[in-house]
């Protein structure tokens, strides 16, 4: 089968809704519409007119896609393989993305039930709004949906992050570099040196074969544009869209074609004895989820690292929880 052929196969009656159509849903919107995924997409958005005008937009490029795209309500999550909420506000320069938990939180505990309650019993949540595993951990407890049917995008964006900027470093291509963030979507994340390696050989072996030095502090430094990725790029262009979008995509592409690819998305669960806390691990993505099957073997060190980021995302859960 040609590939085109397999996409429109794996494509078949796909239907993607996407709720928010400001910068980051209808970027997503744009990318799954050129990536072949989705016969149907469909974009949900308080600002009618908004909206309405994103899908005119939108429905001009889908002439040259097998794709349409369409405004819609929350009866259209009837069906729907994934929605993806990007709804809410975003961070402005100089703010961190807890700042946005309070507006965000209150966001979802009025948008989350409905969605729900249209949903179909397989129809998995990708959620990208900010504070992202706060708000993965919030989408849980109001959709009722198992934890493996909530994926938070979380570290993935991170993760291609600091591949670029290890590439870079390297000389080599980021997809050659098998490193990852894990933890908080925010300050408190790290990178899994102990396990990071290229062709098999972790990062000091690496350079030892390549008759370089190893420069833990440009590591360091690689790991601080990483984290700073964001307010870098806010503060000069006021928001983050195209890279976040594309990892909602490449998250798309394992549950449409029930790959199994493994990914750094948030998940609820218990990490570094830290119970009730969403953040992000290596999880295998299909199409029924995510699951994290094997705990990641961190050296003392970053599991302690882990814990504190754990015990810093539970205490913004906790701080816009409701009291029993
Ligand atoms: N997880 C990640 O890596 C990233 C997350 N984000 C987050 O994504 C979120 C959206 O960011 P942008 O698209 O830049 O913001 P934006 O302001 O461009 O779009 C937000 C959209 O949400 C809509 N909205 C507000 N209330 C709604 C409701 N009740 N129902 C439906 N739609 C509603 C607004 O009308 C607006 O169109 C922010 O929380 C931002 O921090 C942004 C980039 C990366
Ligand atoms: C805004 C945001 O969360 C990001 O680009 O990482």
């Amino acid at each position: 089968m040609s590939q085109t052929l397999k996409l429109e196969a794996a494509a078949g009656s796909t239907k993607m809704v996407i709720v928010g159509a400001g910068s980051v849903g209808t970027t997503t919107a744009y990318a799954l519409l050129l990536s072949g995924l989705a016969a149907d997409i469909v974009l949900i958005d308080i600002n009618q007119a908004r909206v309405e005008g994103e899908v005119a937009d939108l429905g001009h490029a889908a002439h040259f896609t097998h794709t349409r795209v369409r405004s819609g309500t929350y009866a259209d999550c009837a069906g729907a393989t994934a929605v993806i909420i990007t709804a809410g506000a975003n961070q402005k320069p100089g703010q961190t993305r807890p700042q946005l938990v309070a507006a965000n939180h209150a966001l979802f505990a009025s948008i989350i039930p409905p969605i729900a309650a249209a949903s179909s019993p397989d129809t998995i949540l990708v959620v990208a709004t900010n504070p992202a595993d706060v708000l993965t951990h919030a989408a849980v407890r109001l959709s009722g949906f198992p934890p493996y049917r909530v994926i938070g995008t979380g570290t993935a964006l991170d993760t291609t992050r600091l591949r670029r900027e290890l590439g870079a470093h390297f000389g080599i291509s980021p997809r050659s570099v098998h490193a990852f963030v894990v933890g908080e979507h925010g300050d408190s994340q790290l990178p899994a040196w102990s396990l990071a390696n290229i062709c098999g050989m972790r990062l000091p072996e690496y350079c030892r074969q390549a008759g370089r030095a190893h420069d833990e502090a440009e590591m360091e430094a690689c790991a601080k544009r990483t984290r700073d990725a964001a307010y870098t790029i806010i503060e000069r262009k006021g928001k983050t869209n195209y890279g976040i979008a594309s990892v909602i995509v490449a998250i798309l592409e394992p549950i449409v074609k029930n790959a199994d690819a493994i990914m750094t998305v948030s998940q609820v669960g218990t990490y570094a004895g830290v119970e009730d806390v969403a953040l992000s691990m290596p999880c295998k993505i299909n199409r029924r989820g995510a699951f994290q099957e094997v705990p990641l073997p961190l050296d003392e060190r970053e599991t302690e690292l882990l814990r504190r980021s754990a015990e810093s995302i539970r205490a913004m859960i906790m701080s816009v929880a409701a009291p029993e």
